[in-house]
């Protein structure tokens, strides 16, 4: 895969002009782990942000109608359309009798057109490929997008990076806006690598077959973040980690051999950038995504005390390791699957998302993840890899690995993942 020229995250990019306080923000799974604690910031910041518009699959629809409340947004938007009628009483309870509720946007297309409402900044924190259309929503609409969502961006591409302006996207996620941040230290052709930092999950440290017998409620016990499950086995996996991986070639138009990944236990130091006189720039803080969050919606201003600091008054220490690649198999395989291109990481992804759902549910050992997902790269990853790309393209190659995974975990017929994925609707299961 050839990533373009230009990269899409630039920090010394301005894509938007100077911020205008309050900033108006859309906010796309406001319900989840990011989008809870983007609330929080905005919450913390009401002179530097209004949110305007809040959308959620509909599991959780009287969160989201406190949120709405609590910002007076003007649209909320909710993927289910069985849970109108929840979300409709739940509004009304908070509002009261006379105030006019906020307007409702239902149905699989929902968080798209919210994605598209006019605003500053669009901060995408749903879970899964299903964030595609609404990452296209948002930059074709000319929002800067701020991107928790990584799948979008991975899925989709050449698709995403043409039609995102440099400098349109702003990364969340912690690595990558560490990396956004250190890339300030220089200019791109003084840079010589970029070194992503990895926790290692729960099962640092083990062999395969260590991995075996895991259970997901030890999967889903990460060492340093609290986040939604998808991500969090992920993590387990280190397909996180491999999906950063090409995330970071996708923003940052930096080849795969010059990105590496490197197991920081701490989760302190969530990044680095090397230049060519043999300098790193490294980012660090405490694990705390309000700090990325508020980076992301608020850049280039920083919110003072978005995120605690480091305390240097402790004694603690920072630990570096080379990631054990037997065990933890996922990041040579997204290596492979990047540079491959075209549906190649939509498959990586897709048949991911299925097998973790597998998992979750009790239908697959955790070794089986990554081994299934491998299974399904080597019989579809070459198809239209390095070829031109449609969401057409990347719709049908998700649906070709869903379905071939959940025929190799024995969960076709199933509910399926936990998000439908770009070609899905809303959360299942
Ligand atoms: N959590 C974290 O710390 C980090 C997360 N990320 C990335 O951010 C994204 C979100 O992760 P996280 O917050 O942990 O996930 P969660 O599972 O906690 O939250 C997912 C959110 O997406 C919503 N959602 C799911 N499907 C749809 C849909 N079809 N339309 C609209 N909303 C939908 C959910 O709504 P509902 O509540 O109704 O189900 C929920 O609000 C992921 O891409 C993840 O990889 C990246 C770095 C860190
Ligand atoms: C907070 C964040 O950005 C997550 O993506 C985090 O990086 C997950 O931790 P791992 O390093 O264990 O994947
Ligand atoms: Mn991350």
């Amino acid at each position: 895969m050839t990533a373009s020229a230009a990269p899409v995250a630039d920090p010394h990019l301005r894509f938007a002009p100077p911020a205008e306080h309050p900033r108006d923000i859309v906010i796309l799974g406001s319900t989840g782990s990011i989008g809870t604690q983007a609330v929080d910031v905005v919450l913390r910041n009401p002179d530097r942000f209004r949110v305007t518009a809040l959308s959620a699959a509909g599991g959780r629809v009287g969160l989201l109608a406190e949120q709405a409340h609590l910002l007076r947004v003007t649209t909320v938007g909710v993927a289910d359309p069985t849970r109108v009628a929840e979300l409709r009483a739940a509004l009304r309870e908070r509002y009261g009798a006379a105030e006019p509720l906020p307007e409702i946007l239902a149905g699989p297309d929902a968080a798209t057109q919210v994605a598209g409402l006019p605003c500053h900044t669009v901060l995408n924190g749903i879970t899964g490929s299903i964030g595609l259309a609404p990452t296209i929503a948002a930059l074709s609409a000319g929002s800067v997008l701020a991107l928790a969502n990584k799948e979008s961006l991975i899925v989709g591409g050449p698709l995403v990076t043409a039609l995102a302006a440099p400098g349109q996207i702003v990364p969340v996620d912690s690595e990558h806006s560490a990396l956004f941040q250190a890339l300030l230290g220089g200019v791109r052709r003084e840079v010589s690598r970029l070194v992503v930092t990895a926790s290692g999950g729960p099962f640092r440290g083990r062999t395969r077959a260590q991995l075996a017998e895991v259970t997901p409620e030890e999967a889903l016990a990460h060492p340093t973040w609290s986040m939604g499950p998808v991500i969090t086995i992920n993590s387990a996996t280190l397909v996180n980690k491999g999906l950063e991986v090409i995330e970071a070639h996708l923003l940052y138009a930096i080849p795969f051999e010059r990105i590496e990944v490197v197991v920081h236990p701490q989760s302190y130091v969530h990044s680095m950038v090397e230049f060519t006189d043999g300098s790193t720039l490294a980012q660090a803080g405490p694990p705390d995504m309000r700090g990325p969050i508020a980076l992301g919606i608020g850049w280039p201003e920083r919110v003072p005390g978005a995120a605690p600091s480091c305390d240097w008054t402790r004694a603690h220490t920072w630990e570096f390791f080379p990631l054990d690649t037997d065990a933890f198999p996922a990041v040579p395989l997204a290596c492979h699957v990047g540079s491959l291109g075209g549906v190649a990481p939509a498959v990586y992804n897709a048949a991911n998302e299925e097998c973790v759902a597998a998992f979750l549910t009790g239908g697959l050992p955790f070794t089986g993840i990554v081994d299934t997902v491998a299974r399904v790269v080597s019989e579809q990853g070459d198809d239209a890899a390095g070829t031109s790309l449609t969401v057409a393209d990347v719709l049908e190659a998700e649906t070709r690995a869903r379905h071939r995974a959940r025929e190799l975990t024995g969960t076709a017929g199933t509910a399926g993942a936990v998000s439908g994925g770009a070609s899905g609707a809303v959360r299942k299961g």
